[in-house]
This record gives C-alpha cells, structure tokens and sequence, in this order.
C-alpha cells in the first residue's frame, strides 16, 4: 500500500487544490450524515416524549438540510476524485507507452504484445478505479466512520466499546482475505494478459486461420484459456466479497450486546430513549462506512499488484544508450571492424569487417538465416554489437546521437510498416506532408499509376497491415517512404521481392538514377538486384567470405 501511493504521488501533486476541495466536500458530507443521527435525539426526546410542536416542523426540516447536504457533499467528492483518478491514470498511460517505445527492441521480443496492451489497459485501469472510485469511497467512508463513531462515543462511551469490538475483532480475517486476494488478483491479471495476447495473435494471422481452415482449433483455444480466466475471475469473486459476511456476521454479535445492555440502561434510567436510539442509529449506520472502508481496502489488492506489474515496466532501461555527437556532416564512409553480435547464446556474426562507401552500391548476399538482416539492425543501433565496432566517417556509432543517426537512414525491409491513414501520410511517415514531394517519391517508386486511379489518390485511407493492398503495392509505398525521406543511406532488404520484373527493373533504373553521393546497400537473393552492385558482400553462417 506505501509502495502504492509512493507511486501516485507524483501525479497527485498537480491536483492538490481539487483534492483539499474533494476532503472538504467529503468532510461536509460527513458531517451532515452523522447530523442525521445526532437529529434523532431531539427528535424522539424532545418531539415525542416531551411532546414540544415547535419543534416538529423544525426538525424534519434540518434532517432534510441534512440530507441534502450529503447528497451535495457526495456528489462533489466523487465527481472531483474521479477527475483526478481519470487524469492520473491518463499520465500514466501516457508515461508508459513513451516509456516502453524508448526501450530496446529485444524488450519487444521478449514481450508479448498483447502483454504489453493490458498493461496499458487493464493493469492501468485498475488503477483508475483504485485511484478514483475506491480511493474516494476510502476517504469520504473514512470520515463518515469517524464522524459516526463520534456520535457513538458521545452517546455513551461504555456501549461504544461494546458496538466498536468489531474492529479490533476483524483485523484477523480481513488479513487473511487480503493476503489469498493479493496472490489470486496477480493470477487473473496474468490470465487476462494470456487472453489480450491470445486475441490480438488470432486477428493478426487471421489470413492463415482460414487458410489452414484453423477456425475451430482457435476457438477452442480460446474457450480453455477463456474458462480458465472465469475460474480465476470466480475466485477473486469468492474471496473477495467474503469481507462483507464476515462483517456483517461481526456486526450482528456486537448489535445484538448493545440491544441487551442498552435496553437494560433504559430500563434501569441511566440511558434515555433518545440518546439510546441516537446512538443506535449512529452505530447501524457506522456499520456501513466501516464495512466499506474495508472492501475498499480488499479491492485496492487488484490494484497493488497491477502496480506492481506497472512498476516492472517503468523499472526497465534501454541498454542502447544515446551518444553525444550529432551526426550531420556529409558521410563519406561506415566501416564495421570485428563487429561479432548474439541475440541469445548463439554468435549470429561473427569478426565481421567491412565498408561501404560513399557514392557506391553494396549488395549483401547469403542464404536465408546467415545474418544480413541484422547486420543492418546493428548499423541503425537496434541493437549494439558484442565485440568490434561500427564508425561512421572513423567515429564510433555509439559517439551519435541515434535520433540523427537513424534520421540519416531510410530503410525498406521485410516486414513493411503501413498506417490505418491516407497514402500521403504513410509515405511521409515521420515528417510534414508535402503533396508534390508524395507525388515525386510515388512515381519514383513506380507506384504513382496505381495511387492515381484511385477516386481519392493520395489521400485514400489504407487499412491497418495495408490489407487493402497487394503485396507489390506496399513494398512500392514502403520503398516511395524510404525515397521520401531522402537520406544519404538507403537499405533496401528484399524490398523488391514482391514484383513483377517490369517493375523491378523500374525500380533498378530509378536507384541508379539517386545513387549519386549515397550509400545504398541492397540485400537481395535475385541476381538482376545484384547487378547495380559496386561491391557485393556474400554472408554465410554469420562470417563474411568474400563473394
Ligand atoms: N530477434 C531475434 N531474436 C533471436 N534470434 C534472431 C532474431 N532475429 C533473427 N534471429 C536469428 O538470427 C539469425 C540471422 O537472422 P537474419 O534475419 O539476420 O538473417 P537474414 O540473413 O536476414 O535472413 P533472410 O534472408 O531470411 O531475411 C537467424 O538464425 C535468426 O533465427
């Protein structure tokens, strides 16, 4: 729980002034519902025993102030507190998508997706109603119990300590329920990670479901790990709303001593009617606040582990750290020397030496799987390299800063980006729209013909994946991307693998018309690609053998 608000702090500090108002609407509130009970007294004392008609009028009058005024209190506490706790949970998603987008790509790897959705949705939700339903009942009921247990004690203190037993009483079970609460609510959050991932992998492949005719065994998939998270939900529902019973089965043996020993002062004249009916009704309806403030204090167990689950995320650090130099002078030259990389335990390259220059086309060749691809993840820093180095223009890469290092470079690779928006805004992904600019790179990119039969052309929305697209045509949009871009290096890894010879041999004819000054590396398993190349760098089994 101290770990819990340690965490909030920071984002509670802005709402100071809204959360003073929110205590003080929720101390007025208070107030006004103990007023009720306090009314009571002179109500039966003064009304009914004493038979005084002024004061009829007058006091069901101020029992309906009374009222009106814990509506208003009530209303204004959770309208604030749930401003706050919907801010709060705002910055924090916020803080953590920019958080995880500043990490490393090997800590995308290794996440699932959909593992990294639900704690931006759910774990953080469960936050919000931490921080604004339960969080606002926690103050406004705590206050409401100190304020009605005043009343309680004000009555008659010796029935107080017989009525309040329970407290003391309770702290046994409730722990226990807390403690089962905290591990099952870690279980259902995992479990609904399982299930966010699990979705997000059907509608993602949801092409080879049908073709492989999977439609059931995905079903069926899901129906377990669905059943499985019922359970887990049921019993976070058992336990959790075992707090209640257990309350009230609690407050019914105190009720009942206070009923007998009460009754008896009555009788015996060392309690009068009212001051034993106030206080009864300042204890029956102390029994809610309590029993609330403790089923705030079981849910707010969801919401430590969620937290938790946040805190591992904003505890991780990118490992690639940024360099201080910015890269803006012309580059002449990228030498890697000794360059050795492993994702895992195995050495992917291996004493890797080479360079490309400026003004040349090098063509990186080799069998599927020896490394090429990764050596372009080393040179834009998606990594960093185990052993040797990288320079540009005899500088190491880590000396850069990455955002100029990677502003320099334009890419095509296999796995081709498109955005659910207008042709015009993925090809100028990362920069302004500029309309001729789109226009010049798509034609470039031989694309224009087919951007330009369409009634809306570059403004026509692509769906998410470019499904609305055929394969050669996102290839030609992500290659009018890279060519937008106009950066001095250009990589294009099996970009133009899904044409048809026509246009690849466009496409061949459009590089060596901008290769002037660049350095492009092509990587490439067609010999046509490969014959624009100055250089030609052949990888097998992650070493370089000369081609
Ligand atoms: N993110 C990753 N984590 C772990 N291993 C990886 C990762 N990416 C690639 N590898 C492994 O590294 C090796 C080299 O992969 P890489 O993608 O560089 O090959 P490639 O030569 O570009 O292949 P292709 O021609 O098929 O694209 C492969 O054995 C692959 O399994």
């Amino acid at each position: 729980m101290k770990e819990f608000f340690k965490n909030f702090m920071p984002y509670i500090r802005g709402h100071y002034p809204l959360f003073i108002l929110a205590v003080l609407s929720g101390i007025f509130a208070a107030l006004c519902t103990a007023g009720v009970t306090y009314l009571v007294k002179p109500m039966l004392d003064e009304v009914f025993v004493d038979k005084d008609v002024s004061k009829l009028a007058l006091i069901p009058f101020l029992l309906m102030l009374a009222y009106i005024g814990k509506a208003i209190g009530s209303y204004a506490q959770s309208y604030i507190m749930s401003y706050v706790g919907e801010d709060i949970v705002r910055q924090i998603r916020d803080k953590m998508l920019s958080h995880m987008l500043f990490l490393d790509l090997s800590f995308f790897n290794k996440n699932r997706n959909g593992e990294l959705i639900a704690r931006i949705t759910n774990d953080i939700g469960l936050i919000r109603s931490a921080v604004s339903s339960t969080f606002t009942e926690f103050v406004r009921e705590g206050i409401t119990a100190i304020a009605l247990i005043g009343v309680v004690i004000y009555q008659s203190p010796k029935l107080a300590l017989i009525g309040l037993v329970i407290l003391p009483l309770s702290i046994l079970p409730i722990s226990l329920i807390i403690r089962r609460l905290k591990k099952v609510s870690k279980k259902a959050q995992e479990k609904n990670a399982d299930i966010t991932s699990n979705l997000n992998e059907i509608f993602n492949n949801v092409e080879m479901i049908k073709v492989n005719s999977a439609e059931e065994l995905e079903s069926q998939k899901f129906k377990n790990e669905n059943q499985e998270f019922f359970k887990i939900n049921m019993k976070n529902t058992l336990v959790g709303t075992m707090d209640t019973p257990v309350m009230e089965i609690l407050g019914a043996l105190a009720i009942g001593a206070v009923l007998y020993i009460g009754g008896k002062s009555v009788i015996d004249g060392t309690l009068t009617v009212g001051e034993f009916f106030s206080f009864n009704t300042a204890l029956f309806m102390a029994y809610t606040p309590i029993k609330r403030l403790l089923n705030c204090v079981v849910r707010m167990q969801s919401a430590i582990v969620a937290n938790k689950r946040i805190l591992e995320i904003f505890s991780q650090h990118s490992q690639i750290t940024d360099g201080e130099r910015e890269l803006s002078e012309e580059i002449k030259e990228i030498a890697f020397s000794n360059v050795s990389f492993k994702y895992d335990e195995e050495e992917v390259l291996s004493h890797i030496s080479c360079e490309f220059k400026k003004d040349s086309i090098t063509a990186l060749v080799g069998k599927s799987g020896s490394g090429k691809s990764t050596l372009i993840a080393l040179l834009l820093r998606l990594y960093d390299v185990n052993n040797g180095e990288i320079s540009i223009n005899s500088t190491p890469l880590k000396d850069y800063k990455i955002k100029s290092l990677r502003s320099r470079i334009s890419v095509v690779n296999q796995r081709i980006f498109i955005l659910n928006d207008s042709i015009a805004k993925n090809v100028a992904y990362g920069s302004e729209v500029d309309s001729k600019r789109v226009e010049w790179a798509l034609k470039q990119a031989m694309a224009w013909e087919f951007v330009e039969s369409l009634s809306e052309g570059i403004e026509t929305r692509l769906d998410e994946f470019g499904t609305n697209l055929s394969g050669g045509q996102r290839q030609r949009i992500a290659i009018a991307r890279a060519l937008y871009k106009d950066s001095q290096i250009l990589i294009l890894d099996e970009a133009t693998s899904a044409l048809d010879e026509k246009t690849e041999e466009a496409i061949k004819h459009t590089i060596d018309l901008i290769r002037k000054d660049k350095i492009i590396i092509l990587i490439a398993h067609r010999p046509s690609t490969i014959e624009l190349a100055d250089q030609i760098l052949r990888i097998e089994n992650g070493k370089l053998t000369n081609a």
